[in-house]
């Protein structure tokens, strides 16, 4: 699918804006604080009616009260008008959805309809943060194709933070601990389904972002994934995961209590990277770890095709330094099925592009020139 036309009103720093897209290369080109980013930013909202980065409210242009961002997508000979309204004239915002002149009930029924797949440069955490930030990018990815997903989570989420405040509670009054197998049971019974979920999406993940980063190092790296939890040594620990967490739960009892804090189960687990062998995170270079997170997020990309049989559209926001220009040429390569919009400062990159359609729009203030 592809965007054809994308039209902002009072959006970020555009007052009016009108652009027809390239049905593959886009190239957004400026200098630093011109509204590149805001520019993709309008696109990912029209497939989701929120932000990847700040709240709607935010998003309207300073000192206006409305703002609206309106795009033409084509799909199979398809045609559909997204019109999305910020509304921010009373207390609280509002966000107003129309598809095909149409109000939709939600925006959470907009992400199905409209492919997008975005890599901004927070993404490049995924390899250097904390294992948080990966927890909480498998569990984004997942929940996309499998959203029951998401209530597993919230359900463990919940049931831990009642078990932490039961343990706390249970440091002035140790009685408590008779009701304490109550939480103990449904912290299994959902982290048990939190963990195999993650587990088979991550060798779906493992085999597509492998082909991706194989690909994108001109076949000089492999990439592979782990899930590393306090709970699992090897596969056929899968089987006893029940018996081991209830186990684990009960041997560390006295110190959970101590500090009034679960040490164990799936909210600790992290993925595991490694290229050629070696942890990325530790010694991967830093054009390395951009191919890293690259390969992990676009992997979406191939999950959309094979769940959609669709081509998501693809927003590139300030990938190509630290890249190096065969990287640069591989990327741009792996996705020219796809519809791209990529902002950049510089053009350099263009000259070793291939693809003969491509459109460059230069912004400066907000405006294109
Ligand atoms: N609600 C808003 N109203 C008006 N202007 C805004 C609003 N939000 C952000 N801006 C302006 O948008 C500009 C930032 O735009 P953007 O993030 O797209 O920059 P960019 O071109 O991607 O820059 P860089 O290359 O540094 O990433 C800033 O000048 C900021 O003041």
């Amino acid at each position: 699918m592809h965007l054809e036309r994308l039209k902002l009103l009072n959006f970020r720093n555009y007052s009016s804006l009108d652009i027809i897209l390239d049905k593959k290369m886009n190239i957004i080109v400026g200098d630093n604080g011109q509204g590149k980013t805001n520019l993709l930013e309008a696109i990912y909202f029209l497939s989701r009616g929120k932000s990847f980065r700040n709240p709607n409210r935010d998003l309207v242009s300073m000192e206006c009260e409305k703002g609206i961002v309106e795009g033409f997508f084509e799909r199979k000979n398809l045609n559909d008008s997204v019109r999305i309204i910020i509304d921010n004239s009373e207390s609280s915002e509002k966000t107003i959805v129309n598809v095909n002149n149409k109000k939709l009930k939600s925006k959470n029924d907009l992400p199905s309809r409209f492919l997008i797949v975005d890599f901004t440069p927070e993404d490049l955490n995924i390899v250097n943060d904390g294992p948080d930030k990966r927890r909480r990018f498998i569990d984004n990815e997942l929940l996309n194709i499998k959203p029951v997903h998401g209530s597993i989570l919230k359900d463990y989420n919940k049931i831990l933070k009642q078990r932490n405040e039961l343990l706390k509670n249970m440091q002035r009054d140790p009685s408590l601990k008779s009701t304490l197998y109550i939480w103990d049971e449904q912290l299994v019974e959902y982290g048990k389904k939190l963990i195999i979920n993650r587990i088979v999406f991550l060798q779906k993940l493992n085999r597509i972002a492998k082909e991706i980063h194989f690909n994108l190092s001109d076949k000089l790296e492999e990439l592979k994934l782990y899930y590393f939890s306090n709970l699992i040594k090897n596969n056929s620990d899968i089987e006893r995961l029940s018996v081991i967490f209830k186990d684990k739960l009960e041997e560390n009892f006295d110190n959970d209590l101590k500090k009034g804090y679960t040490s164990i189960g799936p909210h600790l687990d992290d993925i595991k990277i490694n290229i050629n062998d070696l942890d990325a995170k530790t010694f991967g270079s830093q054009g390395q770890k951009r191919t890293c997170a690259l390969s992990l997020k676009l992997s979406q990309t191939q999950i959309i095709k094979e769940e959609t049989e669709e081509d998501a559209i693809v927003l590139l926001d300030d990938v190509m330094s630290e890249l190096d220009i065969k990287r640069q040429k591989k990327l741009l390569e792996s996705f020219s099925r796809h519809q791209i919009v990529i902002t950049s400062t510089e053009i350099n990159f263009m000259n070793e592009l291939q693809s003969e359609t491509k459109k460059i729009y230069n912004i400066k203030g907000g405006n294109l020139i």
